[in-house]
C-alpha cells in the first residue's frame, strides 16, 4: 500500500507559506482548506492565493473546498494547476457532473463526506472519482480531536474501492496524530491530513514518524 501524507497549511504560519511549503517539501501533496464562512464557520483564503502557492511549491496542491457552490469555483482550482480537488457531497446538487469537469481540466476530482455524511449513496459514483475524503472531525478548524466513530464508514467505502477493482485514494482529515493514524490505516485508509502534527514539531520529522506509524499499520488488502 501507498502511503501519502498530507500536511494541512491551515497550521502553517500564514504571514510566510512559501517558507512553510520548504518545510514539507518531504511530504506527498500539500492540503489546501478553503473555508468560506457558510459551508463551514471559518473563513481561509482563495483562488489568488492557490494560484500563488501552485507557483511556489515543491510539491503537488491538495485542495479541499470547505465551500458553498463548488459548481462555481472548483474548476478554477484545477485552472490553476492544483493536482487534486475535493468538493463535499453536502454541498452539490450533481457531484459527477463536477467530478468530470474537474477532470477534463486534468485535475484528480475528490469528493468529501462530513462525519454525519452516510458513504452509500456515493459508493457506486466511485468510477467518477479519484480520491474520497473521510472528515474525521466536522469541518471548519484545525487541532479537534479525531472521531474513530468515522471508522465503520471508511471501512464500507474501502471495501467497495477494492470490490470495484479501483484505483480510488482514501483519505482522512481532521485529529491525525501518530497516536490516530494507525487506526485509520487500519480501516483502509492511505492518504492522510494533519496539520497541527505537522507542523507544532519540526515538520520533516513529523511527516516521517507519520508515515512510519500508517505503514506498520496499513491494510494488508490494499
Ligand atoms: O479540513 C480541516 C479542518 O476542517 C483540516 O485539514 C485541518 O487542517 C486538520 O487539522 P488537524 O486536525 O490535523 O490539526
Amino acid at each position: 500500500m501507498t502511503t501519502r501524507i498530507n500536511p494541512s497549511i491551515l497550521a502553517a504560519d500564514f504571514a510566510n507559506f512559501e517558507r512553510e511549503l520548504g518545510r514539507i517539501a518531504t511530504a506527498d501533496l500539500v492540503h489546501v482548506d478553503i473555508m468560506d464562512n457558510h459551508f463551514v464557520p471559518n473563513l481561509t483564503f482563495g483562488l489568488p492565493m492557490v494560484e500563488r502557492l501552485q507557483q511556489v511549491s515543491p510539491i503537488p496542491l491538495d485542495v479541499h473546498l470547505m465551500i458553498d457552490d463548488p459548481d462555481r469555483w472548483a474548476p478554477g482550482y484545477a485552472e490553476a494547476g492544483a493536482a487534486s480537488v475535493t468538493f463535499h457531497a453536502e454541498a452539490v446538487a450533481d457531484p459527477v457532473g463536477l467530478a468530470r469537469r474537474l477532470r477534463e481540466i486534468g485535475a484528480r476530482a475528490g469528493i468529501a463526506l462530513k462525519p454525519g455524511t452516510a458513504a452509500e449513496p456515493y459508493l457506486e459514483l466511485l468510477p467518477e472519482f479519484d480520491q474520497v475524503l473521510v472528515m474525521t472531525v466536522e469541518p471548519g478548524f484545525g487541532g479537534q480531536s479525531f472521531m474513530p466513530e468515522t471508522m465503520p464508514k471508511l471501512r464500507r467505502v474501502a471495501d467497495a474501492v477494492r470490490a470495484a477493482g479501483l484505483d480510488v485514494w482514501l483519505q482522512v482529515d481532521g485529529g491525525v496524530t501518530v497516536d490516530t493514524i494507525g487506526i485509520a490505516a487500519e480501516a483502509g485508509a492511505d492518504t492522510f491530513v494533519a496539520g497541527s502534527a505537522v507542523f507544532r514539531g519540526v515538520p520533516e520529522e513529523q511527516i516521517a514518524a507519520l508515515r512510519a506509524a500508517a505503514s506498520s499499520h496499513g491494510h494488508a488488502h490494499r
